[in-house]
């Protein structure tokens, strides 16, 4: 008899932010975390987490409508059923269930937790092996402050923590934009390399004003400068500018993959677990890119601890990422809920080592970050 999914329970965990982290859309003073824990008749449980940016202003899914779908929908969809084939699980989500990448992906990762520990291998070992057991990371600057950027960057250098940083840009008029990237530019040269995220913020007049300023600047990536859903503007982007464009938005899976590669796009793409329901529809849309030769960058949705190794381990099995990762989440909060955090060093991380994710949850600390 195989082992068969017994319960499956979600809480929000709000933890606080180090600094206020100032994006297009929204500011942010804490993260809010929807851990999911999944349990076998076997006694194993998976963990997994899913997050947003800001309630509604970065997805359709906010922590609460995530916790509410799992509830209700999701879950009822797996209990009872056998705990140890994900592609049956994945597929009976998909007949009976639409959209929710994100609340997908927080139980996709569950399930890849417990079958990990089920069988006492890591995560990476069940998508097929990691080639890579330590990422590059880069360091998001978004104080909303020139200065103190340029501080958090020079101690993040110092540190050897963080050797390239990313500007959120397009809260402020494009003249400001540009003035603070500037001058995070000409601090760092020679010393640090600079990407900027736009988050969808200008029009696509404003876009080659401004993209035109900052490859002068020195930047070395363009992420998402105009609206998602606008595939044609950010292939012309593309194709008029040396600087390279890196999809986000604008490509959640493989499908959208597929449509910018075929409008022409050429860029690179971020991958996010969120945005293409879990580990394995995020590379999926791995393995497209690098087929038709798009470089990849490995994305964070701001995850903690138990996003951020799932994702990793993801990330591990691929042969390369052009752009590196992003996978810093952990580092934004004050604190953590697990036992042991990732270890960041010599400008990376490393790869949790098995069984499932590697992570252990701290009960004391989940509990107090747990909303009533
Ligand atoms: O890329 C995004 O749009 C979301 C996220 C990633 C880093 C960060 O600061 O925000
Ligand atoms: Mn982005």
């Amino acid at each position: 008899m195989p082992p068969v999914i017994s319960s499956i329970s979600t809480q929000l965990v709000d933890l606080p932010t180090i600094r206020p982290h100032r994006l297009s859309m929204t500011t942010m003073a804490r993260q809010t975390l929807v851990i999911v824990r999944l349990r076998s008749s076997d006694d194993i449980e998976g963990v997994g987490e899913a997050t947003t940016i800001g309630g509604l202003s970065y997805s359709a899914e906010s922590p609460e409508s995530i916790q509410c779908n799992i509830d209700a929908w999701l879950a009822p969809l797996l209990i009872g059923q056998p705990a140890d084939n994900l592609n049956a699980l994945m597929a009976r989500l998909d007949r009976h269930a639409r959209g929710n990448a994100i609340a997908r992906s927080a139980l996709e990762t569950a399930l890849l937790d417990a079958q990990g520990k089920r069988l006492g291998v890591s995560v990476a070992t069940l998508l097929g092996g990691a080639v890579h057991d330590h990422l590059p990371v880069l360091w998001t600057l978004a104080s909303g402050d020139t200065r103190k950027d340029i501080d958090e960057a020079f101690q993040r250098l110092d540190e050897r923590r963080h050797c390239q940083f990313k500007l959120k840009l397009g809260a402020n008029a494009l003249g400001e934009d540009l003035r603070h990237t500037e001058a995070i530019c000409a601090a760092l040269e020679g010393r640090a390399g600079v990407q900027v995220d736009i988050n969808q913020a200008w029009d696509e007049s404003t876009a080659v004003q401004g993209i035109s300023a900052l490859e002068a600047a020195g930047v070395a990536l363009i992420e998402q400068p105009i609206p998602a859903r606008q595939v044609s503007g950010l292939t012309r982007l593309a194709n008029r500018f040396r600087v390279p464009m890196l999809a986000d938005e604008a490509v959640q899976d493989a499908g959208d993959g597929l449509t910018l590669l075929n409008a022409g796009f050429s860029g690179a793409f971020a991958l996010k677990i969120a945005k293409a329901g879990g580990p394995r529809g995020a590379l999926k849309l791995a393995h497209l890119a690098r087929s038709a030769g798009v470089g990849l960058y490995g994305g964070t949705l701001l995850e903690g601890t138990i996003g951020t190794a799932a994702s990793l381990h993801a990330w591990s099995t691929l042969p390369s990422l052009e752009w590196g990762t992003e996978m810093f989440g952990p580092l934004l909060l004050q604190d953590d809920i697990v036992t042991e955090g990732l270890c960041y060093h010599e400008f990376g991380v490393d790869l949790p080592s098995g069984p499932g994710l590697g992570i252990t949850l701290d009960e004391d600390r989940l509990r107090f970050y747990t909303r009533p």
